[in-house]
């Protein structure tokens, strides 16, 4: 029977199922930062258990490391969380890129990036975000520390069997327009619980044509769209990516595991439970002007009407968020000023992502009204952006040029927004509070957020391009 690619992973890892209860799946890989752990590991030790698999159990500091000074830990959480995950791998034999190795960075950065993230593998983390390494097609998902800590025991887990969607991106991007704005146009379009229950698949021409990266980017944001995972399926550029990368297997074992791979895609006439549809042709960049990564627009519109959508549901969130948000409907969001620029995280924050800013900048400063920040997602990815001469380029505009992390993308380290504070950020969650209390988050892509920092309001990247072009 014709079978999706979903189907075939789930079929390749289930060890026991039952009908009406949750399958047990086994796990390929496990991911861990030092946030969702402790208790985990913790766990292990009150029961005298030991990570079954420390070999296919892989642990990074992102969330709480500081991007200035990063050995100099002040707040006493950040510090005993990443203290006990030095302990926790010491103890259990985990692999670990500390904080001095040039592979610390944001766990969904660092583990594609050293090739950990293969095709047909089931991958956890305790990690919403965990969908990213979808973009190999792999079957990732973020898990509760109760699963890690089960996951470490066992590596297996119990799950139930999600359904299918398949998110048909038909036609082309345009120029100026990227990964960022398509999954961003595609959770404003059908809202952020329209794949709850199933597992993602993003098919079409445009994806086709997407890197690695850009894979990752739309991949990444499919949890804000409520679902369990996203996947997109394998073919040659994921195996370009992948090639030579330190834990792919080398020479003839990678070619085998090549053939291998290309069998995973779905089958001509196999069915998902559900399809929607997005027309690429059309979109223009995004922001968002709410509080929820569904609340969002086209940068040439405006701030909506809360009286002019259809539910009382609707009406009550988007008044809520705008005035959380300190906007007035009916502005143009190119009116909208900004104080912050955020450039990074594991949606945005890898070399694609600050090639694209940077490409922007170059030439230019940054508005004397904005703190721009650029923050690479890996040690990895600064190095690479060093070579390149991107941190100069930043640097001559007037961006601070920072360490790996999760940063500015949630409060949990030294980069937060001040109460109030307007924020272009290209990371994924435009919550209440997400970037500080009181702060004011807008999503939008590389390109945009460097384009904002420079005019200090929001403007139409396309527009800037021809401006640049205009100028040269
Ligand atoms: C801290 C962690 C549990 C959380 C997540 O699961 O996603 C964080 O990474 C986030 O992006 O909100
Ligand atoms: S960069 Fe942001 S979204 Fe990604 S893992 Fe860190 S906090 Fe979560």
């Amino acid at each position: 029977m014709a079978k999706t690619m979903f189907e075939k992973i789930w079929d390749n890892h289930v060890i026991h199922s039952e009908s009406g209860k949750p399958s047990i799946i086994y796990i390929d890989l496990q991911l861990v930062h030092e946030v969702t752990s402790p208790q985990a590991f913790e766990g292990l030790r009150l029961s005298g258990r030991k990570v079954r698999r420390p070999d296919l159990t892989f642990a990074t500091m992102d969330h709480n490391v500081p991007t200035k000074d990063r050995f100099n830990i002040t707040d006493p959480i950040s510090k005993q969380q990443i203290d006990t995950l030095s302990k926790n791998c010491a103890d259990f034999g985990v692999t670990l890129f500390d904080l001095d190795s040039i592979d610390q960075g944001v766990v969904h950065v660092m583990g594609p990036e050293l090739g950990l993230t293969h095709p047909g593998k089931t991958i956890v983390c305790g990690d919403s975000h965990t969908s990213t390494h979808g973009a190999f097609g792999a079957l990732a998902f973020g898990i509760g520390t109760s699963e890690v800590e089960h996951v470490l025991a066992t590596q297996c887990l119990q799950q139930a069997k999600p359904k299918t969607l398949e998110v048909r991106i038909n036609g082309k991007l345009k120029p100026g327009v990227t990964a960022k704005d398509l999954i961003l146009g595609v959770i404003a379009k059908y809202g952020t619980d329209f794949a709850t229950g199933y597992v993602l698949e993003y098919t079409g021409e445009s994806i086709r044509g997407l890197s690695m990266e850009e894979r990752m980017t739309v991949c990444n944001m499919s949890i804000e769209a409520g679902a369990r995972a996203g996947l997109i399926a394998p073919d040659q550029t994921t195996f370009d990516y992948l090639r030579g990368r330190e834990y792919v297997p080398q020479g003839e074992a990678f070619e085998q595991a090549v053939a291998a791979w290309k069998q995973l895609t779905t089958d001509e006439g196999a069915v998902y439970d559900r399809v929607v549809d997005f027309d690429a042709d059309s979109l223009i960049p995004q922001v968002t002007w709410g509080t929820s990564p569904g609340m969002g627009t086209d940068v040439t519109s405006r701030v909506p009407n809360p009286a002019d959508f259809s539910t009382e549901n609707e009406r009550k969130a988007a008044e809520k968020a705008i005035e959380y948000m300190g906007l007035t409907p009916g502005t143009p969001m190119t009116d909208v000023t900004i104080d912050y620029v955020f450039i990074g995280s594991c949606t945005n924050g890898r070399i694609e992502d600050l090639r694209a800013a940077a490409a922007v900048a170059q030439g230019y400063k940054v508005s004397p009204n904005v703190t721009a920040i650029v923050v690479p997602g890996s040690g990895r990815v600064k190095i690479q952006a060093e070579k390149e001469g991107l941190d100069k380029i930043f640097i001559e505009a007037g961006f601070e040029w920072r360490d790996a992390g999760c940063s500015m993308c949630l409060a949990m380290n030294p980069d937060v927004l001040k109460p109030g504070q307007r924020c272009a950020s290209t990371s994924n969650r435009n919550f209440e509070g997400r970037q500080g209390r009181d702060g004011r988050t807008h999503l939008v892509s590389p390109a945009m957020a460097a384009a904002a920092a420079i005019e200090g309001r929001f403007t139409d990247v396309r527009d800037w391009n021809f401006k640049v072009k205009q100028e040269a």
